[in-house]
């Protein structure tokens, strides 16, 4: 007969045979496995998931974007959950989850989407993913910046129709960047980035205003002016600040009048900065000349959205950050931001209001 000391815990078992020892080694096992913190993630193609698989247990949602209520049933018994932008953490949300819930993800840089304030004062610990993206967005803006102006899709969707008939001196004309006042609405690492590409193209000027007092140290000679200033003096208004109670709705039909009527309005931030009506409205009757959008409201819109109708605008779906690098980055850094958040470790990145 064999006999087996088990030492546990400073109890000790003493058992008959090897089948009732592995018996007990399984429901040990079980116990620490049951001990592992439990995530949600809401979708299953994130990046940087299989970091979080080898040391937690996580359950993914099958599909692309859960709803509120597929959400708050996720979230049972988790203590984190992985999320993006499109996923709301909500008062309701937090309320449902608030006796397991420590730790909140969000692969973005954004986090408008989280009630971040009551995760504060519920000690909710957030997770995002600045700097990583910052190259990315900023080139993306440049992109978008470039097709508004000089009418890319437009083109291209000439030649689809049939209506390319000869070269024509001022057939898809648009301004140019160089020697035009650029104004940047929100002058955080993003629209600094912007700023110093901006300077290649050589420019005149490049003006930003921002919520906060004082000026911003840059290396780009930009001019801190005010709101007003900006709106009036732009050629080109990029707008990259983040979406908070000052700047919803800021741009609405009185401040698209007070813009130039050959200027280009960009946006690269979201969507809720803007009174979206109001620049249909503003596209429609040449109040100003284009817009060029990464993010409008709601997400995604329909084929069949009258933005989408204007031939001053172009619409691209929410892909600043899209370059694998930093999609990537960015799926790595939420996974580490997680794991680091429930061990109450410092996070790579951490939301801090
Ligand atoms: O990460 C974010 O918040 C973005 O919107 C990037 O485009």
């Amino acid at each position: 007969m064999h006999c087996v000391r088990l030492a546990l815990s400073s109890r000790c078992f003493v058992v008959s045979n090897y089948s009732r020892v592995c018996s007990q080694l399984v429901s040990i096992r079980k116990v620490m496995s049951s001990s592992r913190p439990k995530i949600f993630v809401t979708r299953d193609d994130f990046p940087g998931i299989e970091l979080l698989k080898e040391k937690a247990e996580i359950e993914v949602f099958k599909g692309t974007q859960p709803s509120k209520d597929e959400i708050i049933a996720g979230l049972k018994g988790k203590q984190a959950i992985y999320c993006s932008l499109n996923d709301r953490i909500d008062k309701d949300v937090l309320d449902a989850c608030k006796d397991s819930l420590k730790v909140i993800g969000t692969m973005s840089v954004g986090v408008d989407h989280l009630a971040w304030r009551l995760c504060f004062e519920r000690g909710i610990r957030i997770g995002y993913t600045p700097i990583i993206l910052t190259e990315a967005v900023a080139e993306l803006t440049m992109a978008l910046l470039l097709a508004t102006s000089r009418r890319l899709f437009e083109a291209h969707n000439e030649i689809l129709q049939n209506r390319w008939s000869s070269w024509s001196p001022m057939w898809m004309c648009g301004p140019g960047l160089h020697e035009a006042t650029v104004g940047i609405f929100g002058f955080g690492r993003i629209g600094q980035e912007v700023a110093r590409k901006l300077k290649a193209f050589r420019v005149k000027k490049i003006i930003y205003s921002r919520f906060s007092p004082g000026e911003i140290e840059n290396d780009v000679g930009a001019i801190k002016v005010d709101a007003d200033e900006l709106l009036k003096e732009s050629d080109f208004l990029i707008v990259l600040c983040s979406l908070n109670e000052n700047t919803q709705h800021f741009f609405n039909k009185d401040r698209f009048a007070q813009m130039k009527p050959s200027a280009i309005f960009i946006n690269v931030s979201r969507g809720g900065v803007v009174v979206q009506d109001d620049l249909i409205d503003a596209l429609k009757r040449n109040v100003i000349k284009a817009a060029g959008l990464d993010v409008t409201t709601p997400e995604p819109l329909k084929a069949d959205h009258p933005l989408l109708a204007l031939p001053n605008c172009v619409v691209i779906p929410h892909i600043g950050s899209a370059t694998y690098k930093s999609r990537n980055e960015m799926g790595e850094a939420t996974s580490q931001n997680i794991l680091l958040g429930l061990e109450g470790k410092p996070m790579i990145h951490e939301w801090k209001g």
